[in-house]
């Protein structure tokens, strides 16, 4: 039987019964179809000791990614909106989260990814809207190690044709059936996801 996961649980922090989201209320079941699942399994298999998120937005993906990151990861988090950033930053207070395990740096994207460090990191995890995934994908491929994982969600796999949504899956999509070194996996998790490694 897979044993449950506390929600809060573990490296992230204690469990806080108060302020519970529905992605958290996830996680009170053995396993969920859910982003903040995926975001956790991937940093766990990879053993994350660094990774990066590129779009905050809720405390929820910065916490799951915490949770299945090393106890002592440190994860980079980018968001462009300072006010989003700050209530991210309040949720980990109230977690318990030390801020040793997270940068939060607020920015665009692709000025800040370019600034961090070449090949220093296990996974990048993009949920941004639609727009920039193909530079983001470049550009977060130059940040991952050997064998790491850059991860889109919230990428509407099945946008309606003509849409700026379904022009991006379409732009990403055509980039990584290109280069026969990546290995990609689209998953009908929330509104879609794509995880991609490189073959070295
Ligand atoms: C959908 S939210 C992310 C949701 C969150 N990761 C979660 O699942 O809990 C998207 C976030 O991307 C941020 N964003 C949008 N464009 C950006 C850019 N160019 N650079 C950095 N952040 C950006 C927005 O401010 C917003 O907070």
């Amino acid at each position: 039987m897979i044993p449950e996961t506390p929600v809060g649980a573990g490296p992230a922090g204690r469990d806080t019964e108060r302020h519970r989201s529905p992605a958290q209320d996830q996680g009170r079941a053995p396993f969920a179809v859910s982003v903040p699942h995926v975001l956790r399994f991937l940093a766990a298999a990879l053993r994350a000791r660094a990774a990066v998120e590129v779009g905050a937005g809720a405390p929820d993906s910065v916490l799951w990614l915490l949770r299945g990151m090393a106890d002592d990861g440190v994860l980079t988090s980018i968001d462009v909106d300072a006010t989003r950033q700050r209530a991210v930053r309040a949720a980990l207070r109230e977690e318990g989260v030390g801020s040793g395990r997270t940068r939060l740096i607020a920015g665009v994207a692709t000025e800040v990814l370019p600034r961090l460090t070449e090949g220093g990191y296990d996974l990048v995890s993009v949920a941004t809207p639609a727009g920039d995934h193909v530079r983001y994908l470049e550009l977060g491929l130059r940040l991952l190690r050997p064998g790491g994982v850059i991860v889109f969600s919230g990428l509407q796999l099945t946008a309606q044709h003509g849409t700026a949504a379904a022009l991006a899956v379409r732009e990403l999509r055509h980039v990584v059936e290109e280069d026969t070194s990546l290995v990609p996996v689209a998953l009908p998790v929330g509104r879609g996801l794509l995880a991609v490694t490189k073959q070295t």
